[in-house]
């Protein structure tokens, strides 16, 4: 007869029966980057998390900001199982922090979820994951910091998001103004999102089309808290934003909020 899997040292957490802690008792902080996207808006044959930005591929940037903070212990970066560039370019000066992951999704909420299976066996349950987009290298050090420093007492987590600024217009079909939608209390989701692992990795396996860790946790009955950001770190979606990311990390220090 096969012996019986001990459910406590399952390598699958949803399997185990408590939450397990690290030897040192506390939660660590593991960075999940989604880099499998194809850029489709950026209309480059190049994906875009790959595409020159001050002398690196993009993702460069993202990574090393995340490898250097002092909160995060490690930074999976998920790619897609086809990615044919990221050996073709030189990672060493960010670090042993780094792993890269060829587990990447059809959509960003399924490679975010194949990144967090991958890593099951060496993260406890409790663990802060921070998710953040390959395509948004303007992330700083005070982002995270904030971040990390504002959510520590929290149980369910929260994100970085920006308050709407501008009137906003809801569209008919031909591009005319049907209404216009109040902006009080509407918020633009960025990155990073940081939650506890197994209540993220519940949350994903249950959630359906969601765009954001914070919709899954969100569909999860769960109120994730905003942290506020601020603008310098856009998500690099179309080519006009890749000027606007290079003149952001130009002038980074003069633009500490
Ligand atoms: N199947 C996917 C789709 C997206 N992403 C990642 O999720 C982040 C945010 O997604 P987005 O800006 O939409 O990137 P793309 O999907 O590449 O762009 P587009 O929607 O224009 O095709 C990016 O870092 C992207 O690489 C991913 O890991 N896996
Ligand atoms: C996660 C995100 O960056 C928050 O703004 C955003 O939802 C990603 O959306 P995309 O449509 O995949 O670019």
């Amino acid at each position: 007869m096969r012996a019986m899997p001990n459910a406590r040292s399952h390598p699958d957490p949803l399997v185990r029966p408590f939450a397990s802690a690290h030897a040192d008792g506390r939660a660590h902080h593991f960075a999940i980057v989604p880099a499998a996207g194809s850029g489709s808006r950026m209309g480059t044959e190049r994906p875009k998390q790959y595409l020159p930005l001050l002398g690196r591929p993009l993702i460069h940037h993202t990574l090393a900001v995340l490898c250097g903070s002092p909160h995060i212990d490690k930074v999976f970066v998920v790619l897609s199982i086809d990615d044919r560039e990221w050996s073709r370019h030189d990672w060493s000066a960010l670090g042993e922090k780094l792993v890269p992951l060829f587990c990447g999704g059809a959509t960003r909420a399924d490679s975010v979820l194949g990144g967090l299976r991958a890593i099951g066996a060496e993260v406890a349950q409790s663990d802060w994951i921070l998710v953040h987009d390959a395509a948004r290298p303007c992330l700083a050090a005070w982002h995270i910091d904030k971040l990390v420093r504002e959510l520590a007492h929290e149980k369910v987590g929260g994100l970085l998001a920006v308050p709407v600024a501008d009137t906003l217009k809801r569209a008919d079909d031909y591009h005319r103004v049907a209404a216009t939608v109040p902006r009080d209390s509407l918020w633009q989701a960025q990155t990073p999102q940081m939650f506890r692992y197994i209540m993220l990795r519940r949350a994903l396996e249950n959630a359906s089309q969601v765009t954001d860790e914070a919709s899954a946790m969100e569909a999860a009955g769960l109120s994730p808290r905003l942290v506020q950001g601020d603008t310098t770190n856009l998500k690099v979606t179309y080519p006009l934003d890749l000027h606007l990311a290079e003149w952001i990390l130009q002038n980074r220090e003069g633009l500490k909020s």
